[in-house]
């Protein structure tokens, strides 16, 4: 088949774009991981693609490095000085481990944590403190911030009238929703989260997994959960971690209806752990 300049030319642009939109779904990608603390291995030559703007949800039971593995993505493991660690992460195309640019590595890879950690002072220098450590001053653009945080976490209604009030009289499932915000406000790419609602009673949960439902348009979100139903309700991909490796990584609907392996299903069945 005889195709003309132009033809070829916008078939060329077809594949192009097509590969740019591969290319573009990993945005955290990790090869042959190890990770000891002292002479103790806890994560076994942990390989994983996380795609972007998606949510990855962390299974498996106690111990089996779940958080730990979290911690590696945005090197919170170095605050603790027995951990050694092997291989290779890799994030928008920089290798995090070789780079030493750790404050520009957090900014851009936000935490919530189990517990909502908000520092004793108003709702509004909870969301401002990380814009303000990172030099912004001026108050309209603040207010802008925090604002458009506070909203993000889906939260901005309940504390509009109460910004400048101590975050910590908030319930706890609405200061959970602050830390997002305070998480947000930093303009990350990706959140990670660690149990973020094993601390809130079953309706603020509901809320919180509806927020991280909607800000997949826009982050990538890595969460650890034991809530199966959680990981079901709010994935889209499932790791199943056991004893420091993963034994399988799939699409959630494929992870808790078919698995391939034994110990996954064992698993989600709740047939162990
Ligand atoms: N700071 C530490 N120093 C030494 N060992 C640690 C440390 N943190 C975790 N470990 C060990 O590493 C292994 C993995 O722990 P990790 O907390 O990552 O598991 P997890 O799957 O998140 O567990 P859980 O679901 O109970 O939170 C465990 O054996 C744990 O005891």
């Amino acid at each position: 088949m005889n195709t003309t300049f132009v033809e070829r030319k916008q078939i060329t642009e077809e594949i192009t774009a097509d590969n740019t939109q591969l290319s573009k779904q990993t945005k955290i990608s990790v090869k042959d991981l190890n990770l000891f603390y002292g002479d103790k291995q806890a994560l076994y030559d942990v390989s994983i693609n996380i795609k972007e703007k998606e949510v990855t949800a962390l299974i498996g039971p106690s111990g089996c490095g779940k958080s730990t593995f979290l911690r590696t993505l945005n090197r919170m493991n170095d605050l603790i000085d027995s951990v050694k660690i092997n291989g290779e992460i890799i994030i928008d195309g920089d290798d995090i481990y070789r780079s030493n640019d750790v404050i520009k590595l957090r900014t851009k890879v936000g935490m919530v944590f189990q517990k909502p950690n908000l520092f004793p002072m108003s709702i509004y220098d909870n969301v401002a403190y990380g814009p303000r450590m990172q030099g912004i001053k001026n108050k309209s653009k603040l207010n802008k911030i925090v604002e458009e945080s506070l909203r993000g976490a889906a939260i901005w209604d309940e504390v509009k009238d109460r910004l400048k009030s101590s975050a910590l009289g908030l319930s706890g499932g609405q200061q959970q929703r602050v830390c997002i915000a305070r998480a947000i406000a930093m303009k990350p790419d990706i959140i990670l989260m660690d149990e973020p609602t094993s601390a809130l009673d079953p309706i603020s949960t509901l809320k919180v997994e509806e927020l991280i439902t909607t800000m997949k348009n826009d982050y990538t979100i890595v969460i650890v959960t034991h809530n199966m139903q959680q990981a079901a309700r709010v994935s889209d991909r499932t790791a199943f971690f056991l004893s420091g490796e993963i034994i399988e990584f799939d699409e959630t609907s494929k992870i808790f209806s078919m698995p391939n392996d034994q110990r996954t299903e064992d698993y989600v069945t709740g047939r162990f752990g």
